[in-house]
């Protein structure tokens, strides 16, 4: 590499460097339970509006875990927030499941769920129940589903998209990788611009076995959102295009994409999003 090269690499490296800083500074506010406030209540988590959008997150997930291709010991949910829907499908098909984040604030939300019911910030028992009725059990059945989840989840860890290594050495993965990841929101809120979106991607098909399946829920054309009481936080702007041409760059094999467009009843005012995607891809 001539000295010129040499140059431009070490200065797109200390931009790079600075962006993911600002991010980190930026997530210092986070309020899990406010966050869990906006997002997972009604309007947006009613279980009895056909256009709201937890029940469709929770019906794409429960397809994709349960259409058969899916399968083996460990599923790693990569910036799992303060929230459970995402691995509520999943902790039926495997025996070994890793939630992860960033911030420990959301790490303490989510043990306390793990200690019983009453102490997380958020009753998730309308979503074990709604899950329950798409698995064609009773919704009484959602003490049963908190048992096995409680029972499978194996660790909470901390982790960091934009190394190369997200997950710390020690942090007992496989080493041919996870059978499966599942990922919410995370990349596009957590990446300066689209290259570190793109970079992150790749980072977790590192924590991926051959074969496995990558779950992919996030945002289109969000460029922030609210991550407590005066906490704005950048989003990279995706559209769906560039979602399925980000996914294939990375090295996975699209499945499928589902879209959901927010109608103006869920657009309440804590972020600019104006759709939802769900991708199913594999790891060659
Ligand atoms: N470097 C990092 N590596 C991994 N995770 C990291 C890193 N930095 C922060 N994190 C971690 O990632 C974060 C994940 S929460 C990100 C929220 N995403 C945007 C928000 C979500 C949302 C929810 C629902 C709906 N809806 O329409 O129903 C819309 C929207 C759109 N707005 C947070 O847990 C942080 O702690």
């Amino acid at each position: 590499m001539d000295r010129e090269a040499k140059n431009e690499k070490e200065e797109n490296d200390r931009e790079r460097e600075k962006g993911v800083a600002a991010m980190v500074a930026c997530y210092q506010g986070f309020d899990p339970a406010a966050y869990l406030q906006y997002n997972y209540m009604p309007p947006r988590a009613d279980f009895d509006r056909q256009d709201s959008i937890v029940p469709w997150k929770l019906g794409c997930l429960h397809r994709a875990f349960t259409e058969g291709d899916v399968g083996g010991d460990v599923l790693v949910d990569v910036g799992s927030g303060p929230t459970l829907y995402q691995v509520l499908s999943g902790c039926e098909v495997f025996d070994t499941v890793f939630l992860t984040d960033f911030l420990e604030v959301n790490r303490q939300e989510l043990r306390r769920w793990l200690q019983g019911e009453g102490y997380s910030s958020l009753d998730w028992t309308p979503y074990l129940q709604h899950v329950c009725k798409l698995e064609g059990r009773r919704p009484s059945a959602w003490t049963e589903k908190a048992a096995r989840l409680r029972s499978v989840v194996s660790d909470i860890l901390p982790i960091d998209v934009h190394l190369p290594r997200p997950l710390h050495p020690d942090s007992q993965l496989p080493t041919a990788g996870a059978d499966c990841l599942v990922s919410c929101f995370c990349l596009e809120s957590v990446s300066p611009d689209l290259a570190s979106f793109n970079r992150a991607l790749g980072h977790i098909r590192g924590l991926l076995r051959p074969g496995g399946h990558l779950l992919l829920i996030g945002a289109l054309g969000e460029s922030y959102y609210m991550g407590g009481p005066g906490v704005r936080i950048p989003v990279v702007p995706l559209d769906e295009a560039q979602v399925c041409a980000s996914v294939r760059a990375s090295g996975y094999t699209l499945v499928r994409l589902e879209v959901y467009t927010l109608p103006q009843g869920m657009m309440v005012g804590v972020d600019d999003v104006t759709g939802v995607f769900f991708v199913k891809a594999r790891k060659p």
